[in-house]
Formats: C-alpha cells, structure tokens, sequence
C-alpha cells in the first residue's frame, strides 16, 4: 500500500491544552506522525512518497473562504500584535450571542472555532494545508486506479467543519478528498468514521447531501467530546435524509461491541453501493489511549482492516485521531495489514 507523508507536519506543535482544568502538553504532537511513518517503514507496508501541491481550490470546495484566510493570515496578525505565544480562541458565539464575525483576532477565532483544542502557531497554516495535500495526493493515487493508499495526515481533520475549526482539526482532510473524487466525475463516496470520537465536521458538510454517506462509531455524545452532534436520531436532512448513520457506543465498548456496530455500519456501506470508501482512520478507540474510553486491543485492528477490506472497495486511509503514542504506529498500520491480508 502506498502511504503518502509530508514533514511539513512537523511545523505545527501546539505548546499546552486545558484538560481538566489544567493547561498540559497538547496530545495532539509530531510524534504521532513519526511514529506512524516509522512503523510503515519497519513493517515494509509499501512506498512512501511525498505529498503533490494541487493548491487551494480543492480546499476551497468544502471550506469558507472567509475561515480559510482567518487560518491563513492569524498569525501573522497576532505576530503583529508583538504576541509570540499560541493563538488561542476563548469566546465562541453560542446561544444569545450574535454570529457576526468581531474584527479582534481573538472574537474571529472564536467565530471560526468551536472548542479551545486548536493551536494556532507560526507553522500551522503551512502543517494544515500540507495535510490537506496529503490527503489530495492519495486520493489521487486511487483515481488513478489503485485499490488503497493511506494519507498519513497530521493535523487530523473530521472535527473540522465548512467554516469551523475545533478538536485539533483544521482542515477536513477527509472532506476534501472525498469532495475532489465527486469533482472528478464519482457519483456516490462512503465515509466510515473510525475514530473514537465523531466526525461532526464531516457529518455537517455532506449533512443535507446523497453523494456522500457518512458512516461514525464513537463514543456516545451524551458523556464525550464532541456533546453536541453525533446522536443515532441524526439521519441526514433533505436530500441527504437517510444518508447519515450514527453508532454511538458506551464507555468501555470492547471488540465484540464495537465490532457489531461495524458491521452494521459496513452493511449500509453495502447497500449504498458506493464506488470509493474513505475510512477516517482513527485509533483512539485503543484501549490505553489517555483521552479517550473504548477498549480495542492492537490485534483488534488487524480485524478491523480485515472487515473493511471485506466490502471489496477501493479504499482511501485517511488519518485522525489517537493519543496512546507509543503504540500509534502499531494500531494504526496493524488496520493497514488487516485490510492488506498481510
Ligand atoms: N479531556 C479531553 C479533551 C479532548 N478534547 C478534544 C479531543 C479531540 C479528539 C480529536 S480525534
Ligand atoms: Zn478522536
């Protein structure tokens, strides 16, 4: 399987998060990606090639302009403002407020934002559009003809909506590729969102649409981040009704619970019978992975390449989520073998 990487990842480092009421390294760091690449090297998975430059328009199609020259210009704005810290948003404009753009960076931040869990330093806007081309460039690969190819991609995507950032996501890699396949001529594109968490980003932007199903496991919104979307009773609206499947799942799931919902999740795969699947490849479904609550083992992840594999599709590995570090590369490329029948 061909992976595509670029090391402009490496320019995006956020200094600390607030957990718990506490400001702590951000999980979200380089080291994920290092090791993710170093085990496709130790595993021998296949080539690695560098992301190809296709610019902003694909971008541009799933993304508001307006967010995208915010992400763009922030830091040199708050740079600007003799400010050499991350940029942070710490107001957002919920219930009561307006949602009129403010002209401080920090009240447009918050505009384009929905949590605290995004960074904005010197090299982000570079590490999000690079990943962004990752994701592009493999999608490419299988356009051409390939049956799979993973999109190493770092920072992770499926929380980011049209026009907001949030849960360490700033451009929806996934989104994008799955965008440039209906621009080339595709008809219908699944998504199956792995990550412990939901891809509320991905669900809104093809919320109201039938050439994209979109497919998540994760952890039940009622007790985990992101609360407020990604309930079952959330099936698509207009002409996307009926093309949204939520399999919200318990504190705790194991394999044999979560494995059910896949297969639920892959039978409406099935009978959407689409002509590309994209998997938003997350593995903080891990059971020791430090922010989240599921417990998958790595062996797990062998299954669940191999299942996915089962739906006989070309198929696109984009990459999200996962914070047990140590053990990133071997659950994230054991999904790789399994689908490769390795
Ligand atoms: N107390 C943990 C806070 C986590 N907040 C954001 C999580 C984003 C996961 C992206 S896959
Ligand atoms: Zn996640």
């Amino acid at each position: 399987m061909l992976t595509i990487y670029s090391d402009d990842h490496h320019l995006h480092h956020g200094r600390c998060e607030l957990i718990d009421g506490q400001l702590m390294p951000c999980f979200e760091k380089p080291e994920r990606a290092d090791f993710i690449r170093e085990r496709v090297l130790a595993r021998q998975l296949g080539p690695i090639e560098p992301a190809r430059d296709w610019g902003l328009a694909p971008i541009a199609r799933v993304h508001d302009q307006g967010m995208l020259d915010f992400l763009q210009g922030a830091w040199a704005r708050w740079a600007a403002l003799g400010q050499e810290g991350d940029l942070l948003p710490y107001t957002w404009p919920t219930r009561t407020l307006r949602q009129q753009k403010p002209d401080s960076v920090h009240g447009q931040f918050g505009y384009y934002s929905f949590d605290a869990g995004v960074p904005i330093t010197a090299g982000t806007w570079q590490a999000a559009y690079s990943s962004a081309q990752v994701a592009l460039t493999a999608q490419h690969h299988i356009a051409s003809g390939a049956t799979s190819a993973f999109a190493l991609c770092r920072p992770p995507g499926h929380h980011a909506a049209a026009d907001l950032m949030g849960g360490y996501c700033y451009l929806n890699n996934a989104a994008i590729a799955a965008q440039a396949f209906l621009d080339q001529g595709y008809r219908r594109v699944a998504i199956l969102d792995v990550d412990y968490h939901h891809g509320n980003g991905t669900q809104s932007i093809f919320y109201e649409r039938s050439d994209v199903l979109f497919v998540s496991l994760h952890g039940d919104p009622a007790i985990e981040f992101p609360f407020f979307l990604g309930y079952a009773d959330e099936t698509g609206a207009g002409a996307g009704e009926g093309y949204n499947l939520n399999l919200p799942l318990p504190a705790g799931s194991d394999w044999p619970v979560w494995s059910a919902a896949l297969k639920q999740g892959c039978q409406a795969i099935d009978d959407y019978q689409p002509e590309v699947l994209i998997v938003s490849l997350g593995v903080d479904t891990f059971e020791l992975d430090p922010i989240s609550r599921f417990k998958l083992t790595s062996p797990d992840y062998l299954k669940m390449g191999a299942r996915i594999r089962a739906l006989n599709l070309p198929t696109l590995f984009v990459m999200e989520g996962g914070y047990a570090v140590e053990a990133i590369g071997i659950n994230a490329v054991n999904v790789l073998e399994g689908f490769e029948q390795r």
